[in-house]
């Protein structure tokens, strides 16, 4: 059986050439998010103050299927964001976790703090989509990218003003691909076989280099393991099904919050 990622990026390969004959790159050029000046997810998560939770909107996922969220999207990031979320993470990805990008777009209109396109991205045409929907961030996920193409994507984001997420699995990917990234990713769930090992951001956080803001990213499910990934280096924490998988998400986040406000005064 094919890799589950595998997959995914053999149907975003032919969802692409479908989406850019509908929607050619001069009509993303035209739309007004193209324009815009993005926030900094990097700045916002380096400011001592910060939470640095990325709470994220997922609508399913391949390995739990839809969440039971009750709450509409539009609720759900003003939520977020007025209970302290740094950032937020959307999924656009429609064939495998249920996002679009008018989920990007209609997060773009709610809030003003850092957005994350959460996609499978493989080629410029879904950078440029990304800066058109609102986006200030893109993800890199080292595991589906070859070097020639993770530096042209990175060389695109930042002309567009984008900052760049390196998703990385090991110690390797970030000795070769994250020496001059805004972000990294430290993905605690295997994407081929969906296992989580939240060792993996307390393994390789100290790889990172110095001045670069690392994200623990799935799995996360506990207030108290934020105090030691923070202790331990980390910056962000990329959280999704912990609050999707409540009818409430807004409710299932905003007393993680209060959680962690207690956890860091009794420390
Ligand atoms: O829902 P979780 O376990 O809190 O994880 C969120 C996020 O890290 C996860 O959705 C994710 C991390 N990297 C990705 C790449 C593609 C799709 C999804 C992801």
């Amino acid at each position: 059986m094919a890799f589950i990622l595998d997959t995914i990026i053999a149907h975003k390969q032919r969802e692409l050439a479908v989406k850019q004959q509908a929607f050619p790159l001069a009509a993303l050029q035209q739309m007004p998010a193209f324009k815009r000046t993005c926030f900094s997810l990097k700045q916002a998560l380096l400011q001592p103050s910060s939470s640095g939770i990325i709470a994220e909107h997922k609508r399913k996922s391949p390995s739990k299927g839809y969440f039971a969220s009750t709450r509409t999207l539009e609720q759900i990031v003003t939520g977020y964001a007025q209970h302290g979320a740094a950032a937020l993470s959307i999924l656009t990805d429609m064939a495998f976790f249920g996002g679009s990008a008018e989920d990007l777009m209609m997060a773009r209109a709610q809030v003003s703090i850092p957005l994350l396109r959460k996609d499978f991205i493989i080629d410029p045409y879904q950078v440029y989509e990304a800066k058109a929907l609102g986006a200030d961030v893109i993800l890199l996920i080292a595991e589906c990218l070859d070097k020639k193409t993770i530096q042209s994507l990175s060389a695109l984001a930042h002309e567009l003003g984008l900052e760049v997420l390196m998703e990385v699995h090991s110690r390797e990917q970030i000795d070769k691909w994250c020496a001059d990234v805004d972000l990294i990713g430290i993905n605690n769930r295997d994407l081929r076989t969906f296992e989580v090992h939240l060792n993996r951001s307390f393994e390789l956080v100290p790889c990172a280099p110095p001045g670069t803001p690392v994200i623990a990213e799935s799995g996360i499910h506990d207030p108290q393991i934020i105090a030691s990934l923070r202790q331990s280096g980390c910056k962000g924490f990329l959280i999704g099904e912990r609050f999707m998988h409540q009818p409430d998400p807004v409710e299932a986040f905003r007393s993680f919050i209060v959680q962690l406000q207690q956890t860091a005064t009794h420390a």
